[in-house]
């Protein structure tokens, strides 16, 4: 289909605005509908930024970008491609937390996003089809909002989350836009503000559980597959007790991921490999504490786990290095209502002589003395002055990774944990800090999100088609962020900077493409070459 006139200037994947030449505006009868000079892409690039950065608020930068990309997308790209570290919070955590909270109030646009709504599933294969509009889809990140970073469950407001996550994917690894899908799976939202909110967007009624959720997420995933079957299936923020039953149910037949629980655990991983990079320590001896052991913290612990295990420790000797802190405290095998997940996980009480009052954080960490504390319990402050100094007692360089997002939920600050441990805490944050200046030094943080790890995970898998995502290419993508930062360096970062995102992207993509290929589980031959291939650039 040819697009012409006021439709080819609507069309935000084709549309140049400005930058159309004059034998352009003849040909596609849009003569007279644009100023008359003719720009180019840098120029509409250095118009648009000045445009943004007089916009005062986050908030309303990150209005003004989504405007951006319903206008011109390659314009959008290019933009956000010269503005990576700048425009990443913007538009991606933590702005993309309050567009969700206030996203029926905003509401603007749909962004190309297909909402299933579980009350009309009849409708799902034409909602696909109309929201891909004939394009050859090859990536959808789909949520059900329940669990959204760690503001909790925000019914089809959520939809968001997927459009952010999926122009990282574009920005990061260079994903085509036109071949990549938000979808929404709207099952009710148990949010009660929500629900009594005339203008709520969603379904207004409690979330749909058992198994007619269940067979719901299967009808939306069989009929995704079957209208394009060369997908990638990403999975974002549904909640604690479905995240891992639809990963376990879907990973060994299908290429899918969800980023939770194995895009945490593999950006995780790399941060503590690149703090033991610095602290010249041994993964093997050290020990884990996870602070909220729910979707991400699990899904984290697991990958440490297996990393463990790698390394030449038998399960149970690697089992022995790991304690879970969730709600009811330290996790016992006869604690109540534990995840399938937590479970290989927990201690037995006869290990202490103080079981009963291992009940909150400061308490475990005087009992098992860990040398790896990460938090993903969605709890702000909770990685106190008590905690940090009584870890940092008994651990020359105490890893801390206070993860939860967005930013009002970390359980600490970098600064504060720089100051507690005397400069010797090595910390990645779930959200982006500035460096800290600390006696004289600059500490560089790095960012354990897992968007810096699952574009290039992405866009290696879909370079090669692979089967399914395997544990030897998430182990890959995990080992692929180190030698970028120099460890001799005073305040070294722990992973490499977001700055550099698009460049390790590729480094994440190269080794995924060629883990597929060597473990055959693609017909593929020359990863770099596929993985090339597929790279798209915003350029007209
Ligand atoms: N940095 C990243 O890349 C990244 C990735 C995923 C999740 N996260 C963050 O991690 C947090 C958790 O996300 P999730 O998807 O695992 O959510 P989740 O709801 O599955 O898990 C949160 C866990 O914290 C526990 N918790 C609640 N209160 C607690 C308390 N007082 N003490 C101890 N534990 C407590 C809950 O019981 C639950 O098990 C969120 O803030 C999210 O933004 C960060
Ligand atoms: O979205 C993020 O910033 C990371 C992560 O997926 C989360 O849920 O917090
Ligand atoms: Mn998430």
């Amino acid at each position: 289909m040819k697009y012409e006139g006021l439709d080819l200037l609507n069309n935000h994947f084709l549309n140049k605005g400005t930058a159309f030449t004059k034998e352009e505006r003849k040909e596609n009868h849009i003569e007279g509908l644009l100023p008359p000079f003719v720009q180019t892409l840098d120029q509409q690039v250095e118009q648009a930024y000045e445009n943004y950065s007089n916009k005062d608020t986050f908030l309303a930068k990150r209005m003004y970008l989504m405007d951006l990309f319903n206008e011109n997308v390659t314009l959008f790209y290019k933009l956000f491609s010269q503005h990576v570290n700048e425009f990443m919070p913007v538009v991606y955590d933590p702005t993309i937390a309050d567009t969700i909270e206030n996203y029926s109030h905003l509401f603007l646009d749909p962004q190309n996003a297909a909402f299933l709504s579980i009350d009309d599933q009849d409708d799902i294969e034409a909602s696909l089809k109309n929201a891909s509009a004939g394009r050859d889809i090859k990536l959808i990140v789909v949520t059900d909002g329940e669990g959204i970073l760690g503001i909790g469950d925000w019914g089809v407001q959520g939809v968001d989350i997927s459009v952010g996550k999926l122009m990282v994917y574009t920005a990061a690894a260079g994903v085509d836009p036109k071949s990549v899908l938000p979808v929404v799976l709207d099952v009710g939202t148990n949010r009660k503000e929500l629900l009594a909110d005339d203008l709520y967007m969603g379904n207004h009624h409690e979330r749909v559980t058992g198994d007619k959720y269940y067979n719901f997420v299967d009808k939306f995933v069989e009929t995704a597959e079957n209208l394009f079957p060369d997908m990638y299936l990403h999975f974002e923020d549904f909640g604690r007790s479905n995240a891992a039953n639809i990963l376990n149910k879907y990973k060994d037949n299908i290429l899918t991921f969800n980023d939770d629980i194995q895009g945490t655990g593999i950006i995780t991983l790399a941060g503590i490999l690149g703090a033991l990079n610095i602290s010249k320590e041994k993964l093997t001896d050290q020990v884990y504490l996870s602070f909220g052991a729910g979707t991400a913290g699990a899904g984290i612990t697991k990958r440490i786990f297996d990393a463990m295990v790698e390394e030449g420790l038998s399960e149970d000797e690697a089992r022995k290095h790991f304690y879970l802190v969730d709600k009811q405290g330290l996790l016992f095998d006869d604690t109540e209502d534990l995840t399938p997940e937590q479970k290989p996980f927990t201690r037995k009480r006869s290990e202490f002589a103080n079981a009963d009052e291992l009940t909150n954080l400061e308490a475990v960490v005087k009992a098992v003395h860990p040398t790896i504390l990460v938090g993903t319990s969605t709890q702000p402050g909770t990685f106190t002055e008590a905690v940090i100094k009584e870890m940092a007692a008994h651990t020359e360089r105490p890893i801390i990774f206070p993860l939860s997002n967005p930013t009002k939920l970390a359980e600490a600050k970098a600064e504060d944990l720089l100051k507690w441990t005397d400069g010797k805490a090595l910390i990645a944050t779930g959200i982006p800090v500035e460096p800290v200046e600390y006696n004289g030094v600059t500490y560089h943080i790095g960012q354990a999100n897992n968007a810096l790890v699952y574009p290039g995970l992405g866009l290696g898998s879909m370079a090669v088609n692979a089967k399914i995502l395997s544990d030897g290419m998430i182990n890959k993508a995990a080992h692929s962020l180190g030698g970028i930062v120099d460890p001799t360096q005073p305040g070294a970062a722990v992973l490499p900077p977001v700055s550099q995102l698009d460049k390790f992207s590729m480094t994440v993509a190269n080794g995924v493409a060629q883990q597929a290929i060597d473990e055959k589980l693609t017909t593929a031959t020359d990863a770099k070459k596929a993985v090339a291939d597929l790279k798209w650039e915003p350029k007209y």
